[in-house]
C-alpha cells in the first residue's frame, strides 16, 4: 500500500527541527536551522528561489509550533499556503505595512517579556509560537508598488524585523530577483545569517547576495548554468558557501502538503499574539 503524506507526518513537525533543503555537490544532505537565523535568497528570475521558499514554507506549515506570515506580490508563488497562514499579504502595500507594523509590535512585546525575565531569546520551552515571515519578493514592496514614503517604511520595518526578530522568535525568509545594492544594501544583507545565491548574471550580483569577495574566491553564482534551476550557493554565518541543489516540490505535491498542513492547523490560526 502506498503511504500518503498524512501517514508520514500524522502529527506535524517542529520549526526547531532542521529543515531539509536538498543535497550538496558531494551528495550530502543540506539542512537549515531557521529559528535564530534569517535567510536571504537572491538570483535572476527562474533560478529557483520560489522553489526554496516553498520548501521552507512546507516545513513551516507542517510545524504546529509556528505561525506563518506570507508576503507574495505575485500571489501565485506562495498562494497555495494561504490556508495555513495567519496572514497572507498580496500585492497591497497598505496591507504589507499594517502586517509589518503588527509584527514589530509583537516583537517589542516579546522583548519586554524577555527583559522582565532577564532572558536574551525565546526558546522552544516558552510555549510561544515562532512566527515565520516569508517574503517573495522584497523589491515588489520596496521598489515597485506604493509611494516612495510607503516603500521606505517597508524597508525600515523589514530591516528592524530582520535585525531584531530572531531572538524574539520571528525569523524572516526573503527573496529577490533583483540582487542590486538599491534592493539589498550591504547593511541589510549582513543581517541575514543564511544567504542563498541562485544563478546571477554577474559576479558582482553574486557578491551582493553572499557578501563581498566570495566570487573572487571561486564562490560565484554567475557560473551556475541557466539550465540547472535549483542550484545555489548557500552561505551559513561564519562558513564557506556550499554548492547545493534544492529539492523541488511540484505543484501537485505542494497541493497535497498544503491541504494536510491546513488540516493540522485547523483551529490554530488567527489567534491573538
Ligand atoms: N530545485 C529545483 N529543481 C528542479 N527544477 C527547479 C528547481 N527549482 C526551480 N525549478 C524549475 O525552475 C522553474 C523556476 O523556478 P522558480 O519559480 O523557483 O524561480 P524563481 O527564481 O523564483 O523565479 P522568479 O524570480 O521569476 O520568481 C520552476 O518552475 C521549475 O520548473
Amino acid at each position: 500500500m502506498n503511504s500518503t503524506f498524512a501517514d508520514v507526518y500524522p502529527v506535524g513537525m517542529s520549526i526547531f527541527d532542521p529543515i531539509d533543503l536538498g543535497i550538496d555537490e558531494y551528495g550530502q544532505p543540506v539542512t537549515l536551522d531557521l529559528v535564530y537565523r534569517n535567510l536571504l535568497a537572491g538570483g535572476e528570475p527562474g533560478g529557483g528561489k520560489s522553489g526554496l521558499l516553498n520548501l521552507i514554507t512546507a516545513h513551516t506549515a507542517l510545524s504546529t509550533d509556528t505561525r506563518l506570515v506570507l508576503f507574495d506580490g505575485k500571489l501565485v508563488e506562495l498562494g497555495q499556503w494561504e490556508d495555513s497562514a495567519d496572514e497572507f499579504v498580496g500585492p497591497d502595500i497598505t496591507h504589507a505595512l499594517a502586517v509589518l507594523r503588527r509584527l514589530q509590535q509583537v516583537m517589542n512585546n516579546r522583548y519586554a517579556w524577555l527583559r522582565n525575565r532577564k532572558r536574551r531569546k525565546v526558546t522552544a520551552g516558552d510555549g510561544m509560537d515562532i512566527i515565520t515571515a516569508i517574503i517573495d519578493e522584497i523589491a515588489y514592496y520596496s521598489a515597485t508598488v506604493g509611494t516612495k514614503q510607503e516603500q521606505d517604511e517597508f524597508v525600515a520595518l523589514l530591516r528592524d524585523l530582520v535585525a531584531r526578530g530572531r531572538a524574539a522568535g520571528i525569523p524572516v525568509v526573503a527573496a529577490t530577483q533583483r540582487p542590486s545594492f538599491d534592493i539589498i544594501p550591504t547593511s541589510l544583507r549582513d543581517l541575514f545569517g543564511y544567504r542563498a545565491a541562485f544563478r546571477c548574471t554577474t559576479p558582482n550580483s553574486s557578491n551582493i547576495v553572499l557578501g563581498h569577495g566570495w566570487a573572487e574566491q571561486g564562490h560565484n553564482a554567475a557560473d551556475i548554468p541557466p539550465t540547472n534551476q535549483g542550484e545555489a550557493l548557500l552561505l551559513a554565518e561564519g562558513g564557506f558557501p556550499r554548492r547545493i541543489k534544492v529539492a523541488y516540490l511540484d505543484d501537485g505535491q505542494i497541493t497535497n502538503i498544503a491541504a494536510h498542513a491546513a488540516r493540522l492547523r485547523a483551529g490554530t490560526t488567527g489567534r491573538a499574539a
